[in-house]
């Protein structure tokens, strides 16, 4: 697949898909919306990337595009790495008029949020994050990490990130093996992402968050939106469900920060700003 420049520019409203297979996702969604679902990262795609993540919010305008097209379609979830709880509270998604039925994937699909409950259901904790929790600060301090370096607590998982050392790659590439190995020993894993390494419970991904719902709600075609590589997985899954004959549309928020998605997307837009674009485009297009 080939990469794209941002279709969804206001010059041009209408995005095109550059491969076969994502023209015949959209058709499909736009042919049969009531069928379709939409599935959607959150930091980088939704909300804007900030230094601090406690400030991230959804793009202003991404609540009224999202309201706006969810009633036409089967079902939007966002999939998400954050707990599914503060995505609600960052993205500004509870009592929304149109968002009744949104579900939030939280912590790559481990746990889920319904609108139409309220409720947050999730598996008992892993020991082994504790476990992390207790021995990273000391572990940071030993290893010599970079200044700037910080733990985010995400109560499933724990978080460090670099974004505000005053190298972010370099500091990011230094923790990278010390991290994997701390993870393993605890029976966790470790995700990467954008300037940040997650140390997680095995066993879910958005790949599977994203097929398992699909299948739930018997989708009939299924655009998923990412910009990190945790969204790798979904990306994956729309291929699996394109390979079951489920057509499917893939969508990169693009960044300067991670290439891996553009090379496997459909489409590619300008980070939140032109996600929100697209999202607008479809349902006025479906009216
Ligand atoms: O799956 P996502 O919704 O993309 O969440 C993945 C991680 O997002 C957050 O970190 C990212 O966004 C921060 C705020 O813009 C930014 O400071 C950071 O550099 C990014 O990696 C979040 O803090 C992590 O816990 C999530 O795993």
């Amino acid at each position: 697949m080939g990469s794209h420049t941002d279709s969804t520019d206001p010059q041009h409203p209408w995005p095109t898909p550059a491969t076969r297979g994502g023209r015949d996702g959209l058709d499909a969604l736009l042919a049969q919306p009531g069928k379709a679902l939409v599935g959607l990262d959150f930091d980088g795609t939704l909300a804007p990337i900030v230094a601090d993540p406690e400030q991230a919010r959804a793009h202003p305008d991404a609540v009224p595009a999202l309201a706006a097209l969810a009633p036409k379609v089967a079902a939007v979830a966002v999939i998400t790495g954050r707990p599914a709880g503060v995505a609600v509270r960052h993205g500004g998604f509870a009592g929304v008029p149109g968002l009744e039925h949104l579900v939030v994937l939280g912590h790559y699909g481990a746990e889920r949020w319904d609108a139409a409950t309220g409720d947050v259901t999730a598996p008992p904790p892993h020991p082994g994050v504790a476990a992390v929790r207790a021995e990273l600060p000391g572990f940071l301090d030993q290893i010599g990490a970079w200044q700037g370096t910080w733990i985010e607590e995400k109560g499933r998982a724990v978080a460090v990130h670099t974004r505000r050392a005053a190298d972010p790659q370099a500091a990011f590439e230094a923790l990278r093996d010390p991290l994997t190995e701390l993870a393993h020993r605890h029976g966790l894993i470790v995700e990467p992402g954008r300037m940040v390494l997650e140390l997680r419970p095995p066993g879910m991904d958005k790949g599977v968050a994203l097929l398992d719902f699909a299948r739930e709600i018997g989708a009939g075609s299924v655009l998923y939106a990412g910009d990190d590589l945790g969204d790798l997985p979904a990306f994956g899954a729309v291929d699996t469900l394109r390979s079951d004959g489920t057509p499917g549309l893939l969508v990169c928020s693009g960044s300067d920060e991670v290439t891996e998605l553009r090379k496997r997307a459909d489409l590619v837009v300008g980070g939140p700003q032109g996600v929100v674009r697209l999202l607008r485009s479809l349902a006025e297009r479906i009216g």
